[in-house]
């Protein structure tokens, strides 16, 4: 349960480099407890590394960064995650409902359940979730298909309950449906912003124009950071950006090279895959 007004991420002056690349730049980001945040920017801006130091895979060479208050790797039992693509080989012989319960290892009674009886010895409650789970994600017929016989739209699905299993506070995911055609990106998104009603969630997106009719705010990184909320992104400010109406779009801030440069006080945008109207 999370607090009123409870700073799930705060991140202050933070930068990273792999090596001597710099990848983040004094970046400053605080999410309050029950929001709905976009990250979007162009390829190679940091999203990634960002989830990454959120989630206490990395550490960052400057500033500091809190989850729910704590350090990351302290909080990380309290997040639920969704990678970019499925870390593990479809044709791995097992269940649907097996790979939701691996969302369960994090959480001490799943991982007790699986230590004291074996694999797939789980606690009736772990099994009780995870299908409740499924159920909440809409994917409750698919519990006994394998995972390699699911389509995109499913496997994500199966993916969300996975994250959502453990019952986190905040949950992030890295571009959920990067893999899966239009209409089914629009039910994703509906079930999220439906699960936001009672949990924090982050999204890393390449389509700044679908997302912000779901999220509540928008954080553009490319290397900087920089936030707008939703109601400030509508198609004026967006055709403003560009020069002429566009639909899918990333933009970044702060360099001077962009193929659409425009200095405008949020630094200039520029688009990918831009699909100009008319
Ligand atoms: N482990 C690593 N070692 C060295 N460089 C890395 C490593 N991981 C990522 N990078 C580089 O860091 C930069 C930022 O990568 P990151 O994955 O954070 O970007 P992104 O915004 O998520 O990109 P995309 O939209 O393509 O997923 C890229 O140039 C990438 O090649």
């Amino acid at each position: 349960m999370q607090g009123q007004s409870q700073r799930v991420i705060e991140a202050e002056h933070l930068s990273f480099a792999y090596g001597a690349v710099p990848i983040l730049e004094d970046v400053n980001l605080q999410i309050e407890a029950g929001e709905f945040l976009g990250l979007v920017g162009p390829n190679a801006g940091g999203k990634s590394t960002l989830l990454k130091l959120m989630l206490g895979l990395l550490t960052p060479q400057q500033g500091r960064i809190r989850v729910l208050g704590r350090p990351p790797k302290q909080a990380r039992h309290r997040l639920g995650y969704v990678p970019q693509y499925p870390s593990f080989p479809r044709d791995f012989p097992i269940d649907v409902l097996n790979v939701v319960l691996m969302g369960r290892l994090g959480v001490g009674a799943g991982l007790s359940a699986v230590l004291g009886t074996g694999f797939g010895g789980w606690r009736r409650r772990d099994r009780e979730i995870a299908r409740r789970t499924l159920l909440e994600v809409e994917a409750g017929d698919l519990e006994s298909a394998p995972i390699g016989s699911l389509s995109g739209g499913q496997l994500q699905r199966v993916l969300l309950a996975r994250a959502l299993v453990g019952e986190p506070e905040l949950l992030i995911l890295d571009e959920p449906t990067a893999n899966i055609d239009q209409r089914l990106e629009g039910e994703i998104f509906e079930l999220l912003a439906r699960l936001n009603t009672n949990l924090t969630i982050v999204v890393v997106s390449h389509d700044i124009g679908f997302i912000s009719s779901y999220v509540n705010r928008v954080a553009c990184l490319n290397r900087t950071l920089i936030c707008h909320q939703t109601e400030s992104i509508d198609g004026e400010m967006i055709n403003t950006l560009y020069g002429e109406p566009v639909r899918m779009i990333t933009h970044d801030h702060g360099t001077d090279d962009h193929e659409h440069g425009q200095s405008t006080g949020a630094g200039a945008h520029h688009a990918r895959g831009v699909t100009p109207h008319g």
